[in-house]
């Protein structure tokens, strides 16, 4: 019998009423879509944090996908466009160099409005979308490692030299 699928899920406390319904609704989804799936939390302060915290995951373990979850609400300053801006790169960064999937849910947001409607309502929920993004990933990257086993490139390269 094959291993049963994992999936962590990286998410920020700040904004709290909002990233918690967020973890919420994401969790709930997955048991909907992936329900055999385990399901790893881990919680940092802020969505700063977050980049940090998937990269240290990679480093020590692979799982399936990796979704990271954030509210980051727009203040006076630039400060949120810049920790949303180094978190949305960091995170496709680390998805690449390691091939794994990241699904990023860091939300940048003008007002409470916004996020209310992305982490609490039904119709925009993120983390819904989170659980879907991530179901889908992980089917699709089953299916390249059924498809496209990983040395197959090589192994063709070295008949064909
Ligand atoms: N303003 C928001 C933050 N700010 C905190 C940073 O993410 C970070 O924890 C701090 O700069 C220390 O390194 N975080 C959010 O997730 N959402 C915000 O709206
Ligand atoms: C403290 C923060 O991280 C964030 O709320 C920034 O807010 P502001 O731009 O109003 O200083």
């Amino acid at each position: 019998m094959g291993q049963r699928v994992r999936v962590c899920i990286v998410a920020a406390k700040y904004n709290e009423q909002f990233a918690d319904a967020l973890v919420e609704n994401t969790v709930d989804e997955i048991g909907v879509l992936m329900p055999s799936t385990r399901v790893d939390l881990i919680r940092v302060p802020g969505a700063f944090e977050i980049p940090v915290a998937v990269a240290t995951v990679l480093e020590r373990e692979k799982p399936a996908a990796i979704i990271a979850l954030g509210v980051i609400i727009k203040g006076a300053t630039a400060h949120a466009d810049l920790v949303a801006g180094s978190v949305t790169q960091f995170l496709q960064g680390l998805a690449v160099e390691h091939r794994v999937p990241v699904i990023n849910e860091v939300l940048l947001v003008d007002d409470e409005k916004q996020a209310y409607a992305r982490c609490i309502g039904a119709n925009l929920n993120r983390g819904k979308e989170a659980a879907r993004a991530a179901a889908s990933m992980v089917d699709v990257f089953h299916e390249l490692d059924r498809t496209m086993p990983k040395d197959t490139g090589r192994a063709k390269k070295t008949r064909h030299a």
